[in-house]
């Protein structure tokens, strides 16, 4: 795949021929009409990430096209970033070019901002970091207002903190979510407030409690948790969960069970299997639950969680991959029928599409 080319004058028609290509995807599976959701045409990605390039004595952003690998593409900026990161991206360049501590092996940076104006910058190198490279980072953090990160082999400094603060409202509703570095969040920020204002939409009114898998930090959680009685929501990861539970607080929700575990631990506890120690204390049986929702990565749902799925009533799917979800909501076809859809174009100027149904059973 070559790089995009981040023209808005060509955004209108590339979203038309995706949303075209998943309505035909998903016409044999009875789709009502999707309502269609679309991106900033420019500076929408929260996410930003860069191979550095070092030549005749200075260093450069790089990417490469698949098509080329060896060719590094140098680039003088990046339309597709974040304000926070367009505008920290040629200032933490020539301050790489003007200190040796800060250029000297490094060979790749990862930008996270938010919508609410933080910033962290992770510098990524081939030889083992010292107070030498301590002193300047600290400098080029007061530089950039922003946090940095220093990665080696085995090694990662911290210098103040290695999450950011989220901070945004949808449908009035105020959120606070901790992203710490490393972990999984929505690259498209304005689009994420699209997707969690259609989810609380789709959701309103179901009533009784709430099932969700793969809850990374809480994104839905908290925007959800207010239109159910009680949740149950479980992840993977470690420091998302560890991130969840920070949420719980910032965000002051008080009717949320966070469990660590994957989803096919949940189905198999939720079908009868073995005795789980995270789930101590934990009354499943004691949940009425009414809703599912699920936004897994974009392998989507394993048998055992797809069999979970069909005893609900109600099913919320985000989907990162049409073809995957397509895949599962066949699967589903028998019990459950598509209510609504919706496409959100988290990743302009790309093929690839995320996408949200409602199932509901028969
Ligand atoms: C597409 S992300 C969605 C996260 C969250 N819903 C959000 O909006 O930020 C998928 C999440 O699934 C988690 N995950 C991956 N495999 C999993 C599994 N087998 N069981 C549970 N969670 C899993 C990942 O750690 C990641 O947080």
């Amino acid at each position: 795949m070559s790089l995009p080319d981040f023209d808005p004058a060509r955004y209108d028609a590339l979203l038309a021929d995706k949303l075209a290509r998943f309505k035909a995807d998903f016409a044999p599976l009875g789709l009502p009409e999707p309502q269609v959701f679309t991106s900033a045409p420019l500076h929408y990605r929260l996410r930003a990430e860069f191979r550095l390039w070092h030549h005749a004595g200075r260093v450069d952003y790089a990417m490469f096209d698949a098509a080329n690998p060896k060719q590094p593409i140098l680039l003088e900026d990046f339309p597709a970033a974040a304000e926070p990161i367009a505008r920290a991206m040629p200032r933490l360049r020539d301050a790489l070019i003007a200190s040796d501590e800060l250029k000297r092996r490094i060979f790749q940076v990862e930008f996270l901002a938010t919508l609410s104006g933080e910033l962290m910058v992770s510098l990524v190198y081939h030889r083992k970091l010292d107070a030498g490279w301590e002193i300047a980072a600290h400098a080029l953090a007061a530089d950039l207002g922003a946090q940095i990160i220093g990665r080696s082999r085995g090694q990662k400094i911290v210098l103040d903190r290695d999450w950011l603060l989220e901070a945004f409202d949808v449908d009035g509703l105020p959120l606070r979510y901790q992203q710490i570095e490393g972990s999984f969040t929505q690259p498209n920020g304005g689009v994420n407030r699209k997707m969690l204002a259609w989810a609380r939409a789709r959701a309103a009114g179901a009533g009784g409690d709430l099932l969700e898998l793969y809850c990374g930090n809480g994104n839905f959680t908290f925007a959800l948790a207010p239109l159910f009685d009680r949740v149950l929501a479980t992840e993977l990861s470690k420091s998302s969960v560890r991130a969840a539970q920070y949420n719980m607080d910032a965000n002051g929700a008080r009717n949320i069970t966070l469990v660590r575990m994957s989803s096919e631990e949940l189905a198999d506890a939720m079908a009868g299997g073995r005795e789980y120690r995270r789930m101590q204390g934990v009354d499943l049986a004691g949940y009425r639950f009414s809703t599912l929702f699920v936004d897994p990565p974009r392998a989507g749902l394993d048998p055992a969680t797809l069999a979970l799925a069909q005893r609900f009533d109600r099913i919320l799917y985000i989907s990162c991959n049409p073809h995957t979800l397509r895949a599962n909501a066949a699967a589903l076809a028998a019990t459950h029928r598509i209510a609504a859809a919706a496409v959100f174009d988290q990743f302009p100027y790309t093929p690839h599409l995320e996408c949200g149904l409602l199932l509901e059973r028969h």
